[in-house]
């Protein structure tokens, strides 16, 4: 008996896996805790035949001296336990590593005039793993130098072609740091901590049944294959996962109430699913949604990476949505087209929200095509049937007082801010709200979630505020000043003052007295956060959080000016965010 085995464990595997769990703690759901569990059984229940027949046909051996001593099935606990914290470690290295992605962007339909996406690669890849499994096989029947090799790929090598049979679409798609990255990190590690081990003689691996080829001093070429294909298979086996969640969640047309935990038999069914099946347009909408938040908002970016998938989805597209109609508004050349949008994007929430089923069935075809072609993805994929129409409609009163700038300001009081602000972002955060509730109903009273809400407009306010802050000069360009005319005159400066010198020392105080505004609202109702879904709370409390720290950078001073805006560096976002998910607020 002995505890050489055990050290292993308690030196190299286990520090990995405690920091990668503290790492990811406050971004673990229900589902990574469902992925993980699955993981885990198929690993251990997989590998516990193949390693006893391995034990007992002497291809390798544990010396008394190192083991504690209980087997299963004659395998040593410790080498159980290895299979455990191997998947453990590779799971968690794969959730943080990809946690950035929005997955279902990469999902690609078939059309008829491109066929099939990843057509030849798909049939490479299955000749190469059938090839592979018949080289194996043969190795095994030789009984030989070859066998150790073959023993490892006969076994790997059908699973990982059910894998890619199953989820091609992903492996090849999606970015290498949610594949290779995974693969390679751990496999490097265990080379290294395999190496130290077979020096120690804590395993001993038969000569005979291996080619005797070592990688580098040390580590045999069988146990580099071996960890090299044990990580493959957790990998591909949690991007197989991902595919099938990713087709369950975008299509409500094939899946219009996907389970928030998917039986294994829904996932199969989805990943069946022929991509000449996938909604195109949908795909198209979240590729454009996904790229418009990267490039119009860093803070909402980093954010929208927090929350869990078909949140995740609703809420780009509801970004996009919003995006494209302020744009629409924001570009348009002269006051009369920016009105013209926006009486068209009311017509289209008429069509959206027909009054009688006859407006409905009239063709949306010719509404669509007025507007132009790149916002039209965003039009048609915003998430009607989960949102009431007032918040849209009231959003775009909000933009039509933007409208009402012409050498003076529609702006004339604190209250007409207020109104403003509730108008373009008390409204977002109504929707935001919407859509959690719709997809984690909750047991709060009609009462209390109008508090819910009512907390969510104030928070919706301060961000504006932190937005018109941070923006004062930007908006001079195009002739706004949102500050009261009221403030403007209690500190003595013109309208047509302010539009000249945005950055006159007497107009930073009223930037102050408008950040001063936003905390307090914020303070007095950021508590309600606490009151959301469990699912929305550490994600949600990283969206506002995330745009307050422009204000507190505004509040600081000598910040970074990007384009004539204050910028908070990606590094302290980052501490934001992370310090944001584990702390509640108070
Ligand atoms: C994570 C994620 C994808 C969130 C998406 C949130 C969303 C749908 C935002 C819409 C943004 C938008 C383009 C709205 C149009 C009107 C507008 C410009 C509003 C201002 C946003 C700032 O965006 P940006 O800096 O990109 O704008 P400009 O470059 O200046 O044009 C706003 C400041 C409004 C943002 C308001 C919210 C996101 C609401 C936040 C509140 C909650 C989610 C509720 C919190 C809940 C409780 C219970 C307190």
């Amino acid at each position: 008996m002995g505890f050489d085995y055990a050290i292993v464990h308690l030196k190299y595997n286990i520090p990995p896996a405690v920091l990668l769990t503290l790492l990811y703690r406050p971004l673990f759901t229900k589902l990574d805790a469902f992925k993980l569990a699955f993981l885990v059984t198929v690993a251990i229940v997989a590998t516990i035949p193949w390693d006893s027949y391995l034990i007992r046909a002497r291809i390798w051996s544990y010396p008394g001296h190192v083991i504690i001593g209980p087997t299963l099935c004659d395998i040593p606990l410790e080498e159980v336990f290895f299979f455990f914290i191997q998947t453990y470690n590779t799971t968690f290295l794969y959730l943080i590593l990809s946690k950035p992605t929005f997955q279902p962007a990469f999902l690609r339909a078939g059309t008829p005039s491109s066929g099939a996406p990843w057509k030849y690669q798909k049939t490479a890849g299955q000749l190469f793993l059938v090839g592979a499994t018949i080289w194996a096989w043969l190795r095994v029947r030789e009984n030989s130098v070859g066998t150790y090799a073959g023993l490892i790929v006969v076994w790997a090598a059908p699973i990982i072609l059910l894998q890619w049979t199953l989820a091609y679409q992903f492996i090849l798609g999606l970015p290498l740091s949610n594949t290779l990255l995974p693969i390679a990190l751990p496999t490097l590690y265990l080379w290294m901590v395999d190496t130290l081990a077979l020096r120690r003689g804590t395993w001993v691996i038969s000569t005979g049944t291996k080619y005797g080829v070592h990688l580098w001093d040390g580590l045999e070429v069988e146990e580099a294959l071996f960890f090299l294909v044990t990580n493959t298979l957790i990998v591909f086996g949690q991007v197989a996962f991902d595919n099938a969640l990713a087709v369950l969640y975008t299509f409500p047309s094939l899946f219009p109430s996907p389970p928030v935990l998917p039986s294994p038999a829904h996932l199969m069914q989805a990943l069946w699913i022929s991509p000449f099946d996938y909604d195109a347009k949908r795909l198209e909408g979240l590729q454009d949604a996904v790229l418009r938040l990267k490039r119009k908002s860093r803070s909402f970016y980093l954010a929208s990476s927090t929350f869990p998938g078909p949140l995740r989805t609703d809420l780009l597209l509801l970004y996009s949505f919003c995006r494209v109609a302020d744009d629409l508004v924001d570009n348009a050349a002269t006051i009369e087209e920016a009105k013209g949008w926006i009486s068209k994007l009311h017509e289209f929430l008429d069509h959206v929200y027909p009054a009688s089923k006859d407006d409905s069935s009239a063709s949306a075809e010719g509404l669509y095509e007025s507007f132009p072609l790149e916002t039209r993805s965003a039009l048609l994929q915003l998430p009607a049937a989960r949102l009431p129409r007032q918040p849209l409609q009231d959003l775009l009163y909000g933009f039509e007082m933007d409208l009402a700038f012409n050498n003076s300001s529609p702006i004339k009081t604190e209250s007409d801010l207020r109104l403003y602000s509730e108008r373009v972002a008390g409204t977002v955060a109504q929707m935001c709200i919407e859509l959690i509730l719709h997809l984690y109903p909750s047991n709060m009273t009609p009462g209390q979630q109008r508090e819910v809400v009512d907390a969510g407009d104030r928070v919706g306010i301060a961000l504006q505020y932190v937005n018109i802050a941070r923006d004062i000069a930007v908006d001079t360009y195009i002739g706004r000043v949102y500050l009261p005319l009221d403030w403007l005159r209690e500190a003595g400066i013109s309208y047509d003052q302010a539009l000249s010198a945005p950055n006159d020392p007497l107009m930073e105080g009223l930037r102050t007295r408008l950040l001063d505004k936003a905390f307090s609202l914020y303070e007095g109702a950021r508590g309600a956060i606490e009151s959301l879904p469990v699912e929305a709370r550490g994600p949600i409390r990283v969206a506002v959080e995330s745009y307050m720290e422009i204000g507190r950078t505004l509040r600081r001073k000598g910040y970074t000016v990007k384009a004539g805006r204050a910028t908070v560096p990606k590094w302290r976002r980052i501490i934001v965010a992370w310090k944001t998910l584990n702390k509640r607020s108070v």
